[in-house]
């Protein structure tokens, strides 16, 4: 056994985040760690990985107490933890961005040669002297892996790491875990990607309100039973009657725009035509552009003439408010900062989009009363765990969050929604509810654009299917019928049938 835990506990106010949490991690083993969005996951790696200290409880690692007080205490007893969210200066090189995060940093060129040397012997193709800012995600990532490997870590903490990745890149991350799970080094591996689960890891520990309810091997166990534990019910598999697309409601008209960003992704004459009652789904790698398109369409960076159209109506210049009123709604990727304020109450947050399509406002004063109501209604419908609307964005676990920021949205009936990652981070049973919602709301008539890098979650909703590659939108193709290979072909820009503009 490399790491025990025993009766860990750790308390949030109104929320047993762990409780009494016991069960180990054997050396050499790909342990998973599964539960849906609030089970209380992230609150034990980072208990594990010195960030929080728990209430109660102990850990041992290689039969030693082991209670880092710190993440420095953590990575020096051999334990370390890539994060969702990389830390990186996207200015500097791969090099400076490992050095900064080391406590004596060899000079840069020996430092630059065991990053080569590591790259190599782990299979992460990867040169120290690029600029973070040009990289994709999959390669910010594995800067984040090798920052790791360079402490010689006995445990490594992965925290959702393929949300990020192509299909290609995950291949490639199992195979450096295997890698590593071969020199007896073990993986604490959390994910609610449960095929993946099954293709990599040994064990898997199941969490649910805080608690351990149970473990199993994933290698025998199929992806419905384990999400199936995880919920305590049975899951519910989105169901669709099949949409007439009506009338075109949003059209881009060879839509070019430089990203406001430094390492962004320009624009590129993109066209598209969405019709009412339709779901466009759009994939394409991280930093393709998605962001962008977001922001183009959102109003938050305005258009010139005549390139985004909403009913023959030129929205481009017209600023985000304006849009919602005319009903087109946006949901983006980042939840906290960019989607959601994380210091304000969740009411504060339903007033921040809602104020105008749910009449929060009056005379310039708002009703805190209606507002509170449209939040708990949010929070209701999309069963977003809290103990309620007077609790700050960032006290919720990252995929509750999300279902509160999506549900937003879609419950001021917008005449087009669009969305960035509707579920990411969510889990299984939470994405199903929400791909329902989507579904529902399409049927209603509504016309939505879903951005993410789940291609499966694209092609369970979307009825037509494009793909941005490098700030270009492919032409939109049915999504029924529609193959993973051919879908390759149209990410990497190079669709061998060039169809119709969407
Ligand atoms: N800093 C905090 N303050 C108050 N409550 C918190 C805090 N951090 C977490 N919680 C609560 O503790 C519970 C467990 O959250 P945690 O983030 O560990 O869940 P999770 O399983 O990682 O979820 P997800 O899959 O959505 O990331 C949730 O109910 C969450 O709202």
């Amino acid at each position: 056994m490399l790491l025990g835990l025993s009766g860990l506990t750790k308390a949030y106010p109104g929320v047993v985040a762990n409780s009494d949490i016991s069960f180990a991690i054997g050396k050499g083993e790909v342990h998973a760690l599964l539960g849906e969005n609030g089970a209380g996951k992230s609150t034990l790696v980072k208990t594990i990985y010195g960030l929080i200290r728990p209430d109660s409880g102990t850990m041992t690692l290689n039969g030693a107490p082991y209670a880092p007080s710190e993440p420095r205490a953590a990575r020096s007893a051999g334990v370390a933890m890539v994060f969702q969210h990389f830390s990186l200066f996207e200015a500097l090189t791969v090099a400076e961005n490992v050095a900064l995060g080391m406590e004596n940093p060899p000079p840069m060129a020996a430092l630059a040669q065991r990053i080569t040397e590591i790259s190599t012997a782990y299979g992460l193709p990867l040169s120290p002297e690029r600029i973070v800012g040009d990289l994709s995600a999959g390669e910010r990532q594995r800067v984040e892996i090798i920052r790791c490997l360079l402490q010689d870590p006995q445990l490594l903490i992965m925290d959702e790491p393929t949300s990020v990745l192509t299909p290609q890149e995950v291949t490639t991350l199992f195979e450096t875990l295997r890698r590593l799970r071969g020199e007896g080094r073990s993986i604490l591996y959390i994910s609610h990607k449960l095929e993946e689960i099954r293709a990599l890891c040994d064990s898997a520990t199941v969490l649910r309100h805080g608690k351990v309810v149970g473990s199993c091997d994933p290698r025998t166990t199929s992806a419905r039973d384990m999400a199936e534990m995880m919920v305590g019910s049975s899951l519910q598999i989105p169901s669709r009657a099949p949409v007439l697309a009506g009338d075109v409601i949003l059209s881009l008209k060879n839509l070019s725009l430089p990203s406001p960003r430094a390492f962004g992704t320009n624009l590129s004459d993109i066209s598209l035509n969405l019709r009412k009652g339709e779901i466009l789904g759009i994939g394409g790698v991280a930093g393709s552009g998605q962001d962008e398109l977001l922001l183009a369409l959102s109003g938050e960076v305005r258009s010139p003439a005549d390139m985004v159209m909403l009913n023959d109506q030129d929205i481009g210049q017209l600023r985000p408010n304006d849009r919602r009123k005319l009903g087109l709604l946006t949901a983006p990727e980042e939840r906290l900062g960019h989607a959601a304020a994380p210091d304000m109450s969740l009411t504060e947050n339903a007033l921040l989009t809602g104020a105008l399509r749910e009449g929060l406002v009056k005379s310039g004063l708002v009703n805190w009363g209606k507002t509170t109501t449209f939040a708990r209604r949010i929070i209701e419908t999309f069963d977003v765990r809290t103990p309620g609307p007077h609790v700050a964005a960032r006290a919720l676990s990252g995929g509750n969050l999300q279902k509160f920021v999506v549900g937003r949205e879609i419950l001021q009936n917008p005449a087009v929604l669009v969305v960035n990652q509707p579920t990411w981070g969510v889990d299984a049973a939470a994405a199903a509810a929400i791909r329902q919602a989507l579904l529902d709301l399409a049927a209603k008539g509504a016309a939505i654009i879903v951005i993410s890098q789940d291609l499966d979650e694209l092609m369970e909703i979307s009825d037509r299917f494009c793909a941005l590659n490098a700030g270009h939108l492919s032409p939109a193709r049915d999504a029924r019928g529609l193959g993973l290979d051919e879908i390759g072909l149209m990410l990497g820009g190079m669709a061998a049938d060039a169809g119709v503009p969407a």
